[in-house]
């Protein structure tokens, strides 16, 4: 796992690019091969044609205009006419097939990506932006396809014309033709010479688009925020700061890239007029007129494609900095793996045990939990409070797998949660965070993400259950309302409303609930006690508590601080100590109480 990132740092690259990696990318064309195959063949066939074209040149030059053998004229115009409209058809299947080898790759590559990041632990979110993945899945991928699929038929039907038109050279004029190539190698030294530098110019710049990324996906996710202070300069600001760093990284960039484009021109200008010069001297001796026209043809014909390697070279050289990022996040390992004799966790009961479990979030950083250990007995309500960063939430997140256990276990039915599968797990467990989640789509929809196949009936009857039946009427189209991304529309106690109706559809035999704080009024809050009590029924529940009726209610209050139980009990039990609860009660929760 990378150290922590944000948008003003350029990202550590965990493993440099090896040229071997290209060949991983074999594994997203062979699907393909066949099609590419068929498609080589018409590139040959189209190359053949456009090539015959400076050969009937010659032969009507040298042969049927000084004889004035016209039933030849027509003869080689006609073939002329054929192979273009050959050559035409060919291109056109070509573009056609390529673009849709192109975007089938795409969507290749972009599915493994993102199944991958699916599988990727909370770990690996926090420690960057989440703009940063962003542009891998999207822009980098994009880069990629078309290099593949165009880009790569473009090489071979470039190198195939080079061939074709080297025969054909060759087969006109040896010497010439031995003329025509002799700068070749400088063009490969200067190739070789530029790419080291040209490589960590676009690695640089990968980077600094990232950043950019970033920077705008941050800023538009805490718009809010950045208006509510009055921030917008200060966003501007930052953002100009960070786009010109991409700016200049752009430039810097190109700077090398065009270094090798005018190179390749300006020796392909030069051995052209180099046979124009040795052409023209050896006119009627050895070279003929019809000899020369063709040839000079024919080295427009090489130096085309040539430019075109050329381009694909460096197009190469820059796509390598977008595949570095993208193999490094496939190559990322999700840490909360299955062990390899994982069974399926059976129906269970809810019983769950801690035991001296203590955990950090990174290799380097101090324990979060100190030997941490109790024991729910099935169908109990265990209330977690304490002040801020004492690690509740940690602790949840322990019992889902979010993150693995540093030392100690955890255990549900006397079953080691390390030993079970993670779906047959979470299967079994709801989980509601602080900050409820409302995917962009119906309010239907949002509910059914709890149990996929419950029907209609089932998703009404689960929202009525949890009182959030009630608002859901009021809405304009009721349960079909389309709600967006974070539920925008929707209040605090109503997002909480439908997450509770989302987890008792899903009817977990262990239910975490991280509470939310936010100050609610009144109808609503009981509202939310009413759904909540629903929700607890029957079920063994972990709740980071800060409503004032669910402490006082639990089985067992769990005072957390600095990352240890400091005390354990019920209400009652906890005030008669007189220790740490009472003091949080009497300072925070006598405060709730009032506001109540
Ligand atoms: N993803 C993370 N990576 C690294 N450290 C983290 C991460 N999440 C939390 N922490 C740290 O772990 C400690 C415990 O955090 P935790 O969220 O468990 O506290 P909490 O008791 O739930 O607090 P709150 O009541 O404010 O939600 C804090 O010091 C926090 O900074």
């Amino acid at each position: 796992m990378t150290k922590r990132n944000t948008y003003n740092e350029d990202e550590e690259l965990t493993s440099r690019f090896n040229w071997h990696d290209y060949a991983r990318l074999g594994h997203y064309l062979r699907p393909y091969s066949w099609r590419l195959c068929f498609v080589l063949i018409t590139i040959l066939i189209g190359n053949i044609a456009i090539i015959l074209g400076p050969y009937l040149m010659k032969i009507a030059i040298d042969t049927a205009i000084p004889n004035r053998n016209l039933p030849l004229i027509w003869a080689l115009s006609g073939t002329f006419l054929i192979s273009l409209v050959i050559a035409f058809l060919c291109f056109r299947y070509r573009i056609w097939a390529i673009t849709e080898i192109g975007q089938s790759l795409l969507i290749d590559m972009r599915t493994d990506l993102f199944t991958h990041l699916q599988e990727l632990p909370f770990a690996y979110f926090d420690s960057r932006p989440h703009g940063k993945i962003l542009i891998r899945v999207v822009n980098y991928i994009n880069t990629l396809s078309d290099l593949l699929a165009n880009g790569l038929v473009n090489l071979i039907s470039d190198i195939i014309s080079v061939l074709v038109t080297l025969i054909f050279m060759f087969a006109i004029n040896w010497q010439l033709t031995l003329d025509s190539l002799a700068l070749i190698p400088v063009l490969v030294l200067w190739a070789y010479l530029i790419q080291k530098k040209q490589r960590q110019a676009f690695r640089k710049l990968s980077d600094k688009q990232s950043n950019l990324n970033a920077y705008i996906h941050e800023s538009i996710a805490g718009i809010k925020v950045t208006q509510g202070f009055a921030q917008e300069a200060n966003a501007i600001q930052t953002f100009d700061a960070v786009a010109d760093d991409n700016r200049r990284a752009y430039m810097q960039a190109v700077k090398i890239q065009y270094a090798l484009g005018p190179g390749v021109q300006n020796i392909s200008t030069i051995t052209t007029a180099l046979i124009y010069f040795i052409g023209i001297q050896q006119l009627g001796v050895v070279v003929s007129t019809g000899t020369l026209i063709a040839f000079l043809g024919y080295i427009n014909n090489f130096w085309n494609p040539v430019i075109n390697i050329g381009n694909f070279y460096n197009s190469l050289i820059t796509a390598t900095a977008y595949l570095e990022r993208i193999f490094e996040t496939m190559d990322e390992k999700p840490q909360i793996l299955d062990a390899p004799d994982a069974f399926n966790l059976p129906p269970i009961k809810g019983d769950v045990r801690f035991n001296n479990v203590s955990f950090r979030y990174e290799e380097a950083s101090p324990l979060t939990l100190h030997d941490i250990s109790f024991h729910a007995q099935a169908g109990q309500t265990i209330a977690l409070v304490g002040p801020t960063g004492a690690g509740k939430t940690t602790i949840i997140n322990l019992l889902s797998r979010f993150y693995n256990v540093t030392t100690g276990n955890i255990t549900i039915d006397n079953i080691n949660l390390q030993q079970v599968t993670l779906d047959s797990l979470r299967q079994q467990m709801g989980v509601m965070q602080q900050e409820t989640f409302i995917f962009s789509g119906t309010i239907m929809d949002n509910i059914r993400y709890g149990r996929l196949d419950a029907t209609d009936d089932e998703v009404r009857s689960a929202a009525k259950i949890a009182r959030a039946d009630a608002f859901i009427q009021t809405l304009p189209s009721g349960y079909n309302t389309t709600v967006q991304e974070h539920g925008s529309s929707l209040s605090a106690g109503q997002r909480q409303l439908l997450a509770f109706a989302r987890v008792l559809l899903a009817d977990p035999r262990i239910l975490i609930l991280d509470e939310a704080t936010a100050a609610i009024d009144t109808k609503t809050e009981t509202l939310l006690q009413e759904g909540l009590n629903e929700l607890l029924k029957g079920r063994t529940s972990f709740i980071v508590a800060h409503r004032l009726s669910t402490i006082q209610r639990a089985d067992q209050i769990l005072v957390i601080n600095h990352g240890r139980i400091v005390e354990a009990g019920r209400h009652d039990q906890l005030m008669a100590m007189h220790g740490e609860y009472y003091r949080l009660y009497d300072s925070q929760y006598q405060m709730l109480q009032d506001q109540n």
